[in-house]
């Protein structure tokens, strides 16, 4: 039985979390965390999550026996978690987006003396899918217009998402060309004639979008669209809760979805 903190319990995903915890006979969820004076505080996780009660209120401590922490909150706090569960000698399963270098490095950091896993999305289908840019990449080579679109809700608070930059990183991988370089994030004005070798993003916020990512190979007289759509959150949260599953026990070490659901050559 794998003991298991979920932080920021009362977000969108921390509720999936906490119901897709509770469906996983090898998990036991010892602490919902919520930050102090949230107004959330001593309600039962099952119960703000919409399932029978848990006998498990929110609150902002950690109980001292959790092994794994599943942290989707924001960078800042991501990389103050990663710090002390490396302290506490806990695994950490990391989904937030939107991190910088530091953050990074941060994690990297923690990684060295405690299993990490660090992946922008954690379901099947969006692993899957970079495995298909990269195969189609390498394809098409430079023969196409490669093109990423993503759609998400409005309170999303990065752009472009997590998921679109490793769609995009898998493409310039594949292609040997240098993300930070190529990259064009939005166009607008008078932007001139398109550059074959850059690799464009543009970003939807709308309503209640889950999240929605087409990579676009666009040549002469044909095109291929590679997209994934997001039905409900239970797709992360099981894809993290699986994560977290894997990673008790492991060496340290910096891992993502590829390593836990065995798609690396
Ligand atoms: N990897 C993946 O598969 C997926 C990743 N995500 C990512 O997960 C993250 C969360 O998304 P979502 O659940 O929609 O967001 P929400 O805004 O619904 O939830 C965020 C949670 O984090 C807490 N939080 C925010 N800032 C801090 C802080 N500084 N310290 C402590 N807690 C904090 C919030 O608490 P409070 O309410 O008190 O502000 C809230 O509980 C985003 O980065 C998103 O992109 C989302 C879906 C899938
Ligand atoms: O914020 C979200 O909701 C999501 N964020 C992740 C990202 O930035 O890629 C994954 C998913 O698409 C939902």
């Amino acid at each position: 039985m794998t003991r298991i903190a979920i932080l920021g319990a009362n977000g969108r995903m921390g509720k999936a979390l906490i119901r897709a915890v509770a469906q996983q006979d090898k998990a036991r969820l010892v602490t919902a965390q919520v930050r102090p004076g949230n107004a959330f505080v001593g309600i039962d996780a099952g119960t703000l999550a919409g399932i029978d009660p848990l006998g498990l209120a929110l609150g902002p401590e950690l109980d001292p026996d959790t092994q794994v922490v599943i942290d989707f909150t924001a960078p800042d706090n991501t990389a103050l978690v990663a710090k002390a569960c490396a302290e506490r000698g806990q695994a950490l399963v990391v989904g937030t987006t939107g991190l910088d270098a530091q953050h990074k490095a941060a994690l990297a950091e923690a990684a060295k003396s405690v299993p990490v896993v660090f992946a922008p999305n954690m379901s099947v289908g969006v692993n899957l899918l970079l495995g298909l840019v990269s195969l189609a990449s390498k394809v098409l080579g430079d023969s196409v217009d490669i093109e990423v679109l993503e759609a998400h809700h409005r309170h999303k608070k990065d752009a472009p998402s997590g998921t679109a930059l490793a769609l995009g990183e898998a493409a310039a991988q594949a292609l040997g060309r240098d993300l930070a370089q190529c990259a064009v994030y939005g166009r607008e004005g008078i932007t001139g004639e398109r550059d074959r070798q850059t690799i464009g993003f543009a970003t939807v916020r709308a309503g209640d979008i889950i999240g929605e990512h087409t990579v676009l190979f666009a040549g002469d007289g044909e095109r291929i669209e590679l997209t994934h759509k997001a039905h409900n959150r239970e797709t992360f949260a099981t894809g993290a809760v699986r994560a977290a599953l894997w990673l008790n026990g492991r060496a340290p070490g910096l891992y993502d979805m590829q390593d836990v659901l065995g798609l690396k050559a």
